[in-house]
């Protein structure tokens, strides 16, 4: 089984949580490709040199100096820390940018009533499978950020739980894929800020009803309607999963 496993901003912020996941991801047998956000600390950083964050249904507008904070976080700091922190517990990490080997080709988005800015959305056929999969035979583990290209020299800001769903429908054609969403949460929650109310398995009808509800709200929003594509489109499994027990039985699975 090829394990697609995406760590969220909210852990990526807490340098402990992180190298803490990190040793614990290092230890996963197998195949296995990481994707990571870093959109809290993304923020932060921006509102530190003055630029307001702005985000509309989870994802940012990214101008062009936006844009600027953005590729030199994700596709710089946060990539290379994480690949040498892999290096250090014994996975072979290699680094990537969209731009990279080509492995993700998007399309600025279209702007309708938002302007999003150099914001990337990406398809299944701007995918680079075959060099994926030439990482991943050869015991490789590839770490993707959030950043993406056009192939006319353009880098795009693309949302990372979108590059994890993509990444793993692509993939799922030649492999048996499993698609673990690690966040800050233990899974998909009644009540936001209480443990006991995990919701072990959710489908399509209860995650319609829990959203319309305002159980489920904000970026667990985009999270679940990538998840819920995928699982129609080849991937055998996908779990929402708290960053510190990606190992463990305590999680939400899709169905
Ligand atoms: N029903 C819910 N159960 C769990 N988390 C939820 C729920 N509804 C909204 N959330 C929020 O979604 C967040 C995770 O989504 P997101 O901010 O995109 O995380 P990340 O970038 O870390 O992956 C949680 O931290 C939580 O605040
Ligand atoms: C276009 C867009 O919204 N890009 C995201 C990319 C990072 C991300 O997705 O980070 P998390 O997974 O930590 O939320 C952003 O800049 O916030």
């Amino acid at each position: 089984m090829l394990k697609i496993i995406k760590i969220g901003g909210g852990i990526i912020d807490n340098p402990q949580e992180l190298t803490q996941f990190l040793n614990a991801f290092s230890k996963i047998e197998g195949p296995k490709v990481l994707v990571h956000g870093g959109g809290k600390g993304a923020s932060k950083m921006l509102q530190q040199l003055g630029i307001e964050p702005k985000m509309v249904d989870g994802r940012r507008i990214t101008d062009q100096p936006t844009l600027d904070v953005v590729t030199g976080l994700y596709a710089g700091n946060l990539n290379k820390s994480i690949v040498a922190n892999l290096q250090e517990f014994g996975t072979n990490a290699v680094g990537l940018s969209g731009a990279d080997g080509n492995v993700i080709k998007g399309n600025k988005r279209p702007v309708k009533t938002i302007d999003y800015g150099f914001v990337g959305d990406i398809t299944l056929d701007g995918i680079n499978v075959d060099f994926l999969q030439l990482l991943i035979d050869n015991g490789y583990t590839p770490v993707l950020c959030a950043i993406t290209h056009d192939g006319n020299s353009q880098l795009l800001n693309t949302n990372a739980d979108t590059i994890a769903s993509t990444v793993a429908e692509a993939l799922a054609v030649k492999n048996e894929v499993q698609l673990n969403f690690c966040f800050d949460k233990i899974g998909v929650l009644r009540d936001v800020n209480d443990d006991s109310t995990l919701i072990p398995v959710i489908n399509k009808e209860l995650y319609q009803e829990l959203k319309a509800e305002g159980v489920i709200f904000e970026g667990m929003i985009p999270k679940l309607d990538n998840a819920f594509r995928v699982i129609d489109n080849g991937v055998k499994e996908v779990t929402l999963v708290h960053a510190n027990n990606i190992n463990g039985d305590i999680k939400t699975i899709l169905c």
